[in-house]
């Protein structure tokens, strides 16, 4: 059944700019509490302001935290006890942090490809990882992860890029089936070239190539890509590669829960004995 987004604790990485901001004000004008979790602290409160224009009741909260997603584990870990300290248990993680750097393979240097992964990819392992343990234990919870239409395609430029996106893919469906008995959904979405500060400056040094590629899609505003990324989180439904999956996906997801029952079943039995 639906989330219902009211009186919900929302934490959005990536929310103090672009496409994350915008979803932080979507929950908000639905009547969510939100953490914001960036590390530049005057962006975070310059957009705590535009989003608090948007409450619909004077018990909403907007929380800032700054910290670097990617860097330390427990530091992350740390950062979402504060936030479920002050705002509750997480019912909705998006892991909207991220960066892009484009270029031909040989140009970039080896270090671009540690640093996209590290912030794409292990910044949406750290949250995610910080939150499953109590959602799991709630029955309760949603995690978004924001990948690219570059997470679908390897394109020219995006060597770095596209690897950390197509990552997160692999990462959210393993665990959406690790999480589904426990009433855990996860989504991901697939947004194409977004007008956001981010975009700005991806296109500083974007390739000829890749800039054509670009251009053969139109550029979406982020209010867009974000209402449709919180609704597919909200009521999660079946995409085409879901559909087409369903029958494996659907006696692999009876096996984790045969072994779930066994399991419960034996810590009983050994309790007993
Ligand atoms: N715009 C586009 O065309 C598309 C974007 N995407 C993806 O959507 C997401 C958002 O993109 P967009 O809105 O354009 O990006 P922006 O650059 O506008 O915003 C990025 C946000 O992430 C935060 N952030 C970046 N690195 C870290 C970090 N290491 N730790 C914590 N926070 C961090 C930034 O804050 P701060 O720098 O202060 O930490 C900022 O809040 C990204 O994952 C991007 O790859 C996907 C498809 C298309
Ligand atoms: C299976 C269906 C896939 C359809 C793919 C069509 C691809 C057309 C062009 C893609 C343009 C590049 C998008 C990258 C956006 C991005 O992540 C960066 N802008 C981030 O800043």
């Amino acid at each position: 059944k639906p989330l219902a987004l009211p009186g919900a604790h929302v934490v959005v990485t990536g929310g103090s700019s672009g496409i994350g901001k915008c979803i932080a004000i979507e929950c908000y004008k639905q009547g969510a509490f939100i953490t914001l979790v960036a590390r530049n602290e005057e962006k975070l409160l310059q957009a705590k302001k535009e989003i608090e224009k948007h409450s619909i009741n004077d018990k909403q909260v907007v929380l800032c935290i700054s910290v670097d997603v990617s860097q330390d584990y427990s530091q992350v870990e740390n950062v979402i006890k504060q936030a479920q300290e002050k705002l509750g248990p997480v019912d909705m993680l998006v892991n909207c942090a991220g960066m892009s750097l484009s270029g031909k393979f040989e140009d970039l240097e080896v270090s671009t490809f540690e640093r996209l992964m590290s912030v794409n990819y292990l910044g949406s392992v750290y949250p995610s990882r910080a939150v499953i343990t109590t959602m799991k234990e709630r029955r309760v919870g949603r995690i978004v992860f924001v990948s690219s239409q570059a997470g679908q395609l390897g394109l020219f430029g995006f060597t770095a890029y596209s690897s950390s996106k197509f990552a997160i893919r692999g990462l959210a469906e393993a665990l959406q089936m690790e999480v589904k008995p426990y009433n855990v959904y996860v989504t991901v979405a697939y947004p194409p070239d977004t007008d956001t500060p981010g975009f700005a400056e991806e296109n500083k040094t974007k390739p000829l190539e890749t800039r054509l590629i670009s251009e053969t899609t139109s550029v979406c505003k982020p209010e867009q890509v974000a209402k449709q990324i919180v609704k597919d989180a909200i009521v999660v439904t079946m995409g085409l590669f879901r559909t087409i999956a369903l029958f494996y996906l659907g006696s692999f997801d009876s096996i984790v829960r045969r072994c779930m029952m066994q399991r419960a079943r034996s810590e009983i039995a050994d309790k007993t004995a």
